[in-house]
């Protein structure tokens, strides 16, 4: 069955389906890593976009559960240049054809990915549509009255997914748990399983709450620490969580990955924007500007801090070394840091885990500094 992905700007490109039938739309975004594509589909972050896969062969190690990073796929459209049909590995549950189209996400493959994402970065990231059911016409119409990324609040679209800490020691199902050392409270804007399985293995008792959580919700459960994690859409909209934040700001220390880098920047008073297109892969270099090391990250992100509105009691602590972005904050007095990126990879590598350590120190000097 013939499928077409029409961007908003009038390019049409026609391939197979494969996966669910019929017709969605969405921001297209593409990602470059080479592996990792379970992880992309499943991770909420890209809720609300259709994703391309620059690396031509997608699905040949096939699909298995325990490697998701959220409950189901939250792609709207996956664009690939070839589908693998039969998985070769041993640990594959099933192909990723049949996987998807349960999952009740379109896919088109037998397309140019690498053309796609060339357009992408020299026109900009762009509304799209991915369908098995309408005209070429039909389709760059449906892209143009999609909604935009930008203003849009796809926090409350996906819902919060609260989990009690035995369901995050559930989610670690390799090697030994470690002794808990402190309780934290991780805020739910579309959190990916392997930063609970992170902070869980670097011996935090995490408590999962919605994203709506009030501050006094929250001190209410005499944290030792509270965690903002990844999500989907514009972080300038999340306004009220923003207010919430700032009030737990200086009260517990703090520490926030992608989105909820964004959301405290914000609360802190600094101001985010669209990127032209998103960084979106498994190997965005991103120096610490304070020590000069430089990691190779995972990413995925479509909105930065403006470093132009960063306030004077917060410090720039990384930078993008591709466009010299903003990838790192903290608070020059106050327990509160953040990163742009993905520390716990899910997919990627996994150079900048010791963050979770970090913030683990962050903790006990804070706890020292308290008991003075
Ligand atoms: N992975 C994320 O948390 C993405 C954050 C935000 N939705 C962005 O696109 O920039």
């Amino acid at each position: 069955m013939r499928a077409i992905l029409a961007l908003e700007d009038g390019s049409v490109f026609i391939g197979s389906h494969f996966g669910a039938t019929g017709t969605e739309v969405g921001e297209a975004c593409f990602n470059t890593s080479m592996t990792g594509y379970q992880e992309v589909l499943t991770d909420p972050s890209y809720s609300g976009q259709i994703v391309t896969m620059t690396y031509p062969l997608i699905g040949n190690y096939g699909v298995n559960p325990e490697d998701y990073e959220s409950g189901k796929a939250q792609v709207s459209g996956f664009v690939v240049a070839e589908l693998a049909k039969v998985p070769s590995n041993w640990r594959a549950t099933e192909a990723l054809g049949p996987w998807l189209e349960k999952q009740g996400v379109i896919g088109i493959e037998g397309v140019d990915t690498r053309k796609i994402a060339k357009h992408l970065r020299s026109a900009g990231a762009m509304r799209a549509c991915l369908t098995t059911e309408l005209t070429p016409e039909e389709a760059v119409e449906a892209a143009r009255k999609a909604p935009s990324m930008e203003g849009c609040n796809i926090v409350d679209k996906i819902g919060s997914h609260p989990m009690t800490p035995e369901e995050v020691d559930a989610l670690v199902t390799e090697g030994v748990l470690p002794p808990t050392e402190y309780d934290i409270v991780a805020f739910d804007f579309g959190i990916k399983y392997n930063i609970l399985r992170q902070l869980r293995e670097n011996g935090f008792r995490v408590t999962v709450v919605p994203a709506h959580t009030t501050a006094e919700e929250v001190l209410g459960m005499k944290p030792d620490g509270v965690f903002l994690s990844n999500g989907p859409g514009d972080p300038a909209t999340l306004t009220d969580i923003h207010r919430e934040v700032a009030a737990l700001i200086g009260k517990v220390p703090m520490f926030g990955i992608c989105l909820g880098h964004q959301i405290i920047s914000h609360a802190l008073g600094a101001k985010t924007f669209k990127l032209k297109f998103g960084h979106r892969g498994a190997n965005h270099p991103v120096k610490d500007l304070r020590t000069g090391k430089i990691s190779i990250t995972s990413q995925n992100h479509g909105f930065a801090v403006d470093p132009d509105t960063v306030p004077d009691d917060v410090e720039i602590t990384l930078m993008n070394l591709n466009d010299n972005t903003v990838e790192g904050i903290a608070h020059k007095t106050l327990p509160v840091f953040s990163v742009q990126y993905h520390p716990e990879a899910a997919p990627g590598p996994r150079d900048p885990q010791y963050l979770f350590r970090d913030f683990k120190q962050m903790i006990a000097a804070s706890k020292r500094q308290t008991a003075r």
